[in-house]
């Protein structure tokens, strides 16, 4: 039984992550998915709470033909403890698929296997693409599976995201 992980911030979730984890669907048993940075919400790159990205992992991925689980992990202060601190909050996994340089980083020196993942069309499937998009005004829908939209529009997502992007004010501890 081969058991992997994946982490995106998934703000929002979109076509790219999609196509990532199908081609992974096709090569485990299992897969953990990790909601990065779940502490953050209602910023301009961080629009979403970790609740609202778990709706939209869940529905989105209703028909994978694989067990998974969704797990929000907030960022720790220490990237030499982050695998650990990944690790605490996930079922126990064998292989992390992953193209960001310091995750792939950390889980090798960690020593776990670590195989990249192409990238999908990354012009159109970004979420810097899609959170302009939506502040613009311009279509964004077609780019993230149909039930993400649905969830983005049922607690009005988009408004959110320009209330945040044009505020001035930074809280932070
Ligand atoms: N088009 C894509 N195809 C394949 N993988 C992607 C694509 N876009 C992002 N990823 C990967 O998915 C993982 C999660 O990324 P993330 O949730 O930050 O998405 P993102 O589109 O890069 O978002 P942002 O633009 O907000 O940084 C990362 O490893 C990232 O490289
Ligand atoms: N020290 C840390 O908390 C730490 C280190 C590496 C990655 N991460 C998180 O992992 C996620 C990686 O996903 P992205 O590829 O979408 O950036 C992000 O949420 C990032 O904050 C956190």
């Amino acid at each position: 039984m081969l058991r992997a992980f994946y982490i995106g911030r998934f703000q929002p979730y979109h076509f790219g992550h999609h196509a990532v984890i199908t081609r992974i669907a096709e090569e485990v048993d299992e897969l953990v998915i990790g909601i990065g940075s779940a502490q953050k919400s209602h910023e301009a790159t961080d629009p979403f709470t970790a609740g609202e990205r778990v709706l939209m992992l869940y529905n989105a991925l209703e028909h994978l033909p694989i067990r998974h689980y969704v797990v929000p992990i907030e960022d720790v202060r220490y990237n030499s403890i982050w695998v650990h601190h990944v690790a605490s909050r996930t079922p126990r996994f064998d292989v992390v698929y992953s193209n960001n340089p310091l995750v792939i980083q950390l889980f090798r020196e960690a020593g776990f296997c670590v195989k990249e993942s192409p990238l999908y069309v990354r012009e159109r499937y970004s979420g810097t693409e899609i959170r302009r998009r939506m502040i613009a005004g311009e279509k964004w829908e077609h780019l993230v599976p149909k039930p993400v939209a649905e969830v983005i529009k049922s607690f009005d997502g988009v408004v959110r995201l320009k209330n945040v992007s044009t505020s001035d004010s930074d809280f932070s501890l």
